[in-house]
């Protein structure tokens, strides 16, 4: 996962992912604009292990987190130094999650990725809806709808890791380990939807799981 190479930022081609541009408007009598992103909404999804009683994450490179990480005048450079940044860097430790770019309800999609990137294999019954909420609000503002799913190793049928060139790992921390990583004084290399997914577990259903 950490052998990435080769990094460099060019334009921006006409993605399937992202759409940049400018929304205008007037607002108190006064013209604005705002710069935004078109994305896909999402769905996520925090995986709990009943049977080994371990919350189930997946960790992968995320470019985002890492470019981040580099300074204002190294992003300049025509080549990434990976020496001086290493591409551990961006690796993210988040819940199961995926953007919604089929034809199907969110429920199956949500469905599909539990299996596709953790490897249980899990029905839509089995899937809790907890809130939909909204993401990257200064720029993108897209919708995500997050799930509860509880498992067990009987479900387990596959090895999860992604499909096509995703490279991702299946990771479990316990109920404790959750509330030390909430306590860390460094920056969390995951995202908030994930903290808020913690700490709405820890609040309604860690209870019933601790020995
Ligand atoms: O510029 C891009 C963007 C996406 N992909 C591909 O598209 C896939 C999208 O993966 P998917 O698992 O569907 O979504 P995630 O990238 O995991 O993102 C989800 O999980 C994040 C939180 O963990 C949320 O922030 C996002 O809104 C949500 O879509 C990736 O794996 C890539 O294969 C690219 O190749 N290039």
């Amino acid at each position: 996962m950490e052998d990435v190479t080769n990094m460099y930022i060019s334009p921006l081609p006409d993605s399937p992912y992202v759409k940049p541009f400018r929304f205008n408007y007037t607002q108190n009598g006064k013209a604005k604009s705002w710069d935004l992103l078109e994305v896909h909404d999402s769905v996520a999804i925090v995986v709990f292990n009943i049977t080994r009683k371990r919350m189930i994450f997946v960790k992968q490179f995320r470019p985002a987190i890492y470019y981040n990480c580099i300074s204002l005048e190294d992003r300049r450079a025509n080549k990434i130094d990976e020496k001086k940044y290493p591409a551990s860097l961006g690796i993210a430790l988040e819940m199961c999650a995926g953007i919604i770019d089929k034809n199907k309800s969110i429920e199956e999609i949500a469905r599909e990725e539990v299996l596709e990137e953790c490897g249980y294999e899990v029905k839509v019954s089995n899937l809790e809806k907890i809130l939909s909420y909204r993401s990257g609000v200064g720029v993108e503002g897209a919708k995500q709808h997050f799930f509860y799913c509880e498992v067990t190793d009987d479900m387990k049928t596959a090895q999860g890791g992604g499909v096509d060139d995703e490279i991702i790992d299946v990771v479990e921390k316990t109920i404790p380990e959750i509330e030390e990583m909430l306590k860390s004084q460094e920056t969390l290399a995951s995202p908030p939807s994930c903290l808020f997914a913690l700490m709405w577990f820890l609040h309604h259903k860690a209870d019933k799981f601790r020995q």
